[in-house]
């Protein structure tokens, strides 16, 4: 961050957007009900210092103990709505989504960048639904079946891989979770980590959050900064927005255009490119005439599905991995659990999944203590509303705390702890139903959840089947207890660990290679 915007234009850019915001703010009566409780601002910048914590989500739950569960806090005037309590992000996230559901104005993410007409990032209106209703219909819970085969084969390979370098297992579980939804989206294969789509994707992501946080809300609050020029001084952020826009129009346009050429080639393999191009070209049902489509629509379909939905199941996996390292005795259980359920003689299949219930308990845990989105994506309120004999002012971003609501210690007695008994027997608790906060609310909620969890079990359960996962030894023979560290990321990945895995038996290597030979050929 500091080198793309030094403090000197730190401190133009604040003064900049006090007098803007003096000068245009509108006037307000101010409200007769006070605002939710909260820390005390400092003087212009508001609760500025505070947001910009690495780990916002402890910051948040500390000011949910102390000021209780709703907080308000402003930052150079903007404000901010804090729900640190399950019951009040589904008071309001989820039954009064008529107002709650749009997202905050993002210029440098979504304007300067180029994020901003993804679903992802688009506020409430007829784009948002008509984007979010195909991805819903793509990936509701009934549908994700038909995805059964691609995920197969890409949790084969990727088991191969781990046989034959067990010692790459963060790459190949990008590998898996890339070279699941491009072959959906795109019909694309990738063929290793090294995969020039693959690596598109993660420049692309990697430049766009490295402005930090503070490169954002500069943009943010003074949203004429998107127009100053490259030229001038001070002007790193706009030449780093513009590099990472350039990538981002890559990152949508490539893949598309690679199934585009197999279409006119008549070589495309059925994916949700190939259906959205022949909606186009027909506008027909079921996306109703009145809704038609066009190329941006459909760049912006499938390219916010690779984006939403990589990173975030590759999180969950490698905290699903870490989490078993730590816990040796889960392991064995879901091993003994998995082996019961095959025999030994064979892989895991879906069908599977409802009679592993320790396994479907270790998964829960996964995600509560996991917890890869611990902050979610940002709503935003678009009419003035009371709750609980607060105002609530229009325009405030509503931010729910993911984290601190998987770690409520009524719910989850010593949250720190993985414990996935605390689910067993109790899958229809309100601890098992409140762990769903990790995929959002409301309108917003994440329309991937089903698929997410599906490949999660897939490539899992079979990792347990045909896997030793064992801590590594220290020079001396001791086993290495890796620390619980994650990334400082909105998306936070556990950091690199490690560990020893490898084929549990010979009997279980040639499961895997004959699984693996069946569907790849
Ligand atoms: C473990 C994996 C995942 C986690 C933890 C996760 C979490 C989330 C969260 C917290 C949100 C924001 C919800 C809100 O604003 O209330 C979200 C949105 C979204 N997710 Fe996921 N997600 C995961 C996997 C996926 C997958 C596999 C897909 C696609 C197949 C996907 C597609 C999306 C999309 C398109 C949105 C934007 C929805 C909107 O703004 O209306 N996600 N996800």
């Amino acid at each position: 961050m500091s080198s793309l915007l030094d403090s000197q234009t730190v401190g133009i850019t604040l003064a900049f957007a006090l007098t803007g915001i003096l000068a245009v703010s509108r006037w307000k009566d101010s409200p007769s009900l006070p605002y939710p409780p909260g820390p005390a601002p400092d003087p212009i910048i508001g609760n500025a210092r505070a947001m910009g914590s690495d780990e916002l989500e402890r910051v948040f739950a500390a000011w949910g103990k102390k000021y209780g569960d709703v907080n308000y806090v402003t930052v150079v005037g903007k404000p901010i709505i804090v729900l640190n309590s399950y019951q009040a992000a589904k008071d309001l996230l989820e039954k009064r989504s008529g107002i709650y559901s749009s997202r905050p104005r993002m210029v440098m993410l979504g304007e300067l960048m180029g994020w901003g007409e993804v679903l992802s990032h688009q506020g409430v209106g007829p784009r948002f639904r008509k984007h979010r209703r195909i991805i819903q219909d793509q990936f509701s819970a009934k549908q994700v079946s038909q995805y059964a085969h691609v995920q197969r084969k890409e949790a084969y390979a990727t088991l191969a891989d781990l046989g034959n370098s067990p010692d790459d297992l963060m790459k190949h579980l990008k590998r898996f979770t890339a070279g699941i939804i491009l072959s959906i989206t795109y019909g694309y294969t990738v063929k290793d980590c090294d995969d020039p789509l693959v690596t598109l994707a993660d420049e692309c992501t990697t430049a766009s959050v490295s402005a930090g946080p503070i490169g954002s809300l500069l943009c943010d609050l003074v949203p004429a900064l998107k127009h100053w020029p490259t030229w001038a001084p001070f002007s790193g952020f706009k030449r780093h927005a513009l590099h990472t826009r350039s990538l981002v129009e890559r990152f949508f346009d490539e893949p598309y255009q690679w199934a585009k050429a197999r279409v006119a080639e008549g070589t495309a393999p059925s994916c949700i490119t190939v259906d959205l191009l022949e909606t186009m070209r027909t506008q027909n049902e079921p996306y109703r005439a009145s809704e038609t489509l066009d190329t941006t629509d459909i760049l912006h379909i499938t390219g916010v599905l690779y984006a939403a939905a990589s990173d975030t199941t590759c999180a969950a996996l490698k905290a699903f991995m870490f989490a078993l390292l730590l816990h040796p005795e889960v392991f064995a259980k879901a091993q003994e659990e998995i082996d019961q359920k095959t025999g030994k003689e064979r892989l895991v299949d879906f069908d599977d999944r409802d009679s592993l219930p320790y396994f479907e308990c270790v998964m829960k845990e996964v995600l509560r203590w996991g917890c890869s989105v611990p902050l979610g994506v940002p709503h935003q309120l678009t009419e003035d509303d009371t709750y609980r004999g607060y105002f609530m002012p229009e325009g405030a971003t509503v931010m729910f705390n993911a984290w601190a609501i998987t770690r409520n210690e009524e719910l989850y007695p010593e949250p720190e702890r993985f414990m996935p008994e605390r689910f067993w027997g109790k899958m229809d608790s309100d601890a098992a139903r409140q762990v769903d906060t990790v995929f959002g609310f409301g309108r917003r909620v994440c329309p991937g959840r089903a698929f997410a969890e599906s490949s999660m079990f897939l490539l899992v359960s079979n990792i347990i089947a045909t896997m030793d996962l064992t801590k590594a030894v220290d020079e001396a023979g001791e086993p290495i207890t890796p620390p619980v560290e994650y990334t400082k990321s909105f998306i936070r990945h556990v950091v690199p660990f490690k560990y020893q895995l490898k084929y549990r038996s010979e009997k279980a290597r040639s499961i895997v290679e004959q699984a693996n030979l069946l569907l790849h050929g």
